[in-house]
C-alpha cells in the first residue's frame, strides 16, 4: 500500500472511474484512479484543462458520485463523510455574500449547522486569526482585497474544525506576489493544524512549494499519470524555489504533464 510514515489513510480511492452522459457522448472525466492520502498529507493535482482535476476533487467531497471503484473518506463512503461534515471545500471564487459581514459569512455555515452564538463567536475569532484577518470580521467583502477576500473564504471552511481541507485552485485569479504570500500562509496554517489538504492547481512552482505529493494527471480520459512524493522538508521558506532538489521536482512535474498532452 501506499501509507507511509505510519500515518492513516484518509482518503482511499481504488479504481475510480467517472463518466458523464452528455449530448456529444459520454465523457471520461475519471479513470481507474487509484489514491491514497494519509493523514497530514498535502496533495496536489496538477494537470492540464479537463484532466479531471476538479472532478476528482468533487469526488471526494461527494459532490460527484463516481459510475466505477471505490472511495473512502474517514473510514465512510465519501457520502457518509459529508454527512458527517468531514471536509471544508474553498472553491475557484471566494463565494461570500456581499451583504454579510466577513463575521457573517465565516458564521452562515455554522448557523445552519446550529452552533450556539457564542460557540459561533469563539469559532470566527480563532479562524479569522488563523488566516491573518483578525480585527477584519465586521469589514464587508468589498472592503477587502481579493487576496483577503480569498483568506476569508479559507476562514469559512476552517470554522468547524473538518480534518481534511479541499481547496480548487483557491489562488487562480491572484498575482503572483500575493499567491506566494498566501502559499506561506496556507503551509503555516497547514504546519499549525495538522490537516490533510487536496489541493487543485495550474501551477507547478505551487505544487512543488506546497506538497508533501504531487499528483500529475492527463486527460481523455482523466488519468493520474504519476506520483510523486516531496523529497522537501516540511518547512519552507520561498528561496526552497531556488534549491536544485525543488527544481529536479518540477522538472519531473513538467515532464509528466509534457507526456500526457495532447496539445489540441
Ligand atoms: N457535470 C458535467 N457534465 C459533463 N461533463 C463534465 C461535467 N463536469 C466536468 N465534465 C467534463 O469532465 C472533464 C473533466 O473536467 P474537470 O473540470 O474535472 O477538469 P479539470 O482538470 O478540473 O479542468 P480545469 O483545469 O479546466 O478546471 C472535462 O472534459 C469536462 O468537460
Amino acid at each position: 500500500m501506499q501509507s507511509r510514515g505510519g500515518a492513516a489513510p484518509v482518503i482511499t480511492a481504488q479504481g475510480v472511474d467517472l463518466t458523464f452522459q452528455t449530448a456529444d457522448g459520454p465523457v471520461h472525466a475519471l479513470k481507474g484512479v487509484d489514491l491514497t492520502i494519509n493523514q497530514g498529507d498535502f496533495v496536489s493535482f496538477i494537470g492540464p484543462s479537463g484532466c479531471g482535476k476538479t472532478t476528482f476533487l468533487r469526488t471526494i467531497a461527494a459532490l460527484e458520485t463516481p459510475t466505477g471503484g471505490t472511495l473512502s473518506v474517514n473510514g465512510m463512503t465519501a457520502d457518509a463523510a459529508r454527512r458527517a461534515r468531514a471536509y471544508g471545500y474553498v472553491f475557484q471564487a471566494p463565494g461570500l455574500y456581499p451583504w454579510r459581514t466577513i463575521a457573517g459569512n465565516i458564521s452562515l455555515p455554522l448557523e445552519i449547522m446550529g452552533f450556539s452564538k457564542a460557540d459561533r463567536a469563539e469559532r470566527i475569532a480563532r479562524v479569522l486569526e488563523l488566516v491573518d484577518l483578525g480585527g477584519f470580521g465586521g469589514k464587508y467583502p468589498w472592503q477587502l482585497s481579493g487576496g483577503m477576500q480569498q483568506r476569508a473564504s479559507i476562514a469559512r471552511a476552517l470554522a468547524f474544525d473538518a480534518d481534511i481541507l479541499l481547496m480548487d485552485e483557491p489562488f487562480g485569479a491572484l498575482d503572483e506576489i500575493v499567491r506566494d504570500h498566501l502559499n506561506e500562509a496556507l503551509l503555516e496554517l497547514w504546519a499549525r493544524t495538522g490537516k490533510t489538504i487536496g489541493f487543485v492547481t495550474h501551477s507547478i512552482p505551487e505544487a512543488v512549494f506546497l506538497s508533501t505529493r504531487i499528483v500529475v494527471m492527463s486527460p481523455r480520459p482523466g488519468r493520474i499519470t504519476d506520483i510523486i512524493d516531496s523529497p522537501l522538508p516540511r518547512e519552507r521558506p520561498l528561496e526552497i524555489r531556488d534549491t536544485p532538489e525543488f527544481l529536479a521536482i518540477a522538472h519531473r512535474v513538467r515532464e509528466g504533464l509534457r507526456a500526457g498532452h495532447a496539445y489540441d
